[in-house]
């Protein structure tokens, strides 16, 4: 059996002309590779069809093309085990009006052919924080406690693989800890995680590999670190003793004068040594108040990556 939990070969989606819209191919031939146990980040600019990926994953969407394999069953061969495998946090909390959060959770494992016997309900509850909205009316409950619920019903059934789509967004900073320690605890049990998010900062923390598409295509797929280490560009951010200006620079260092007076030096540190702009900035009579430095983050290789794309 392979090691993978997703394997995705060839896939494309076109979505058909409507209207005034014309046909979009939103997935235009994309392989991928997704190790299990892995956190694994799902990374691409507004529109770059992560949802599209998502929701075929999720069966809610029909691909045009290609083959989709979950924990080893192919998608279109055994639709039944390969969307047992797989639990799907979507982004919109939708309210089950006439449920409590115990009824609801039921009902979900119940959709899922789960035996009374197996259910987790209260194992669940005591996971999303919700024990003691157990009973609770459905419309008492708050936005992040909706949330809570939709964690804990792509749980049900026990998947292997839980599929997180922008779980974070719009989340207070309690509710945003939380589900990191869900993801990281599940994880460590065991469960292979994607995630989509727009927090960058969130990737580089929490995800092992990451993939990163654009119009409809993976333009990357590396370790976080491998990601890291493909920008060696590093920036030196002094602040001046009295007002400066930036000294007359060599190609290969970019200067900035900032607006409270800091003056920032990009560079390559395989090239220049640190010290070389220090120097740079004495020779210019420029005493050093305070001196720091910036490595690149998953954020400026997302830039350099799908800026020249756009
Ligand atoms: N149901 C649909 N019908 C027609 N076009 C669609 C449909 N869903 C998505 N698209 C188009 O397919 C492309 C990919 O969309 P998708 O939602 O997968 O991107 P995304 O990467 O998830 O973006 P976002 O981060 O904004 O959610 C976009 O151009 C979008 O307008």
């Amino acid at each position: 059996m392979s090691d993978n939990a997703i394997e995705i070969a060839g896939l494309k989606k076109t979505y058909a002309a409507t209207g005034k819209s014309p046909a979009k191919d939103a997935l235009k031939g994309v392989d991928l590779a997704i190790p299990r146990g892995s956190i694994f980040g799902l990374l691409g600019p507004n529109g770059a069809g992560k949802s599209t990926l998502i929701n075929i994953l999720a069966g809610l969407v029909v691909k045009s093309a290609g083959s989709v394999k979950i924990w080893g069953f192919d998608q279109d061969e055994n639709p039944r085990q390969s969307r047992a495998a797989i639990g799907v946090m979507p982004q919109e909390p939708h309210l089950d009006p006439f449920f409590t959060p115990a009824q609801s959770l039921d009902v979900q494992a119940g959709l899922y052919g789960v035996p009374k016997a197996q259910r987790r309900t209260a194992e669940i509850l005591d996971l999303i924080g919700l024990t003691d909205k157990a009973d609770a009316y459905a419309r008492s409950l708050s936005g992040g406690m909706r949330r809570r619920m939709l964690l804990g019903k792509a749980l049900v059934h026990s998947p292997q693989i839980l599929v997180l789509d922008e779980p974070t967004a719009g989340v207070d900073i309690e509710l945003r800890n939380m589900l990191w320690q869900n993801v990281r605890k599940l994880n460590d049990e065991g469960m292979t995680i994607i995630l989509t998010t727009h927090y960058l900062e969130e990737a580089e923390q929490m995800c092992d590999d990451i993939a990163i598409i654009n119009h409809g295509e993976v333009i990357i797929r590396d370790s976080t670190a491998n990601l890291l280490g493909r920008l060696d560009s590093k920036t030196l951010v002094i602040t001046p003793e009295q007002a400066a200006e930036l000294p007359t620079l060599p190609e290969a260092i970019t200067g900035q004068k900032l607006a409270d007076g800091t003056l920032t030096f990009t560079y390559r540190s395989s090239d220049t040594p640190a010290d070389a702009i220090l120097s740079l900035v004495r020779e210019a009579g420029i005493s050093i108040r305070d001196v720091k430095t910036r490595e690149a983050d998953l954020e400026d290789v997302f830039l350099s990556l799908t800026s020249s794309q756009s």
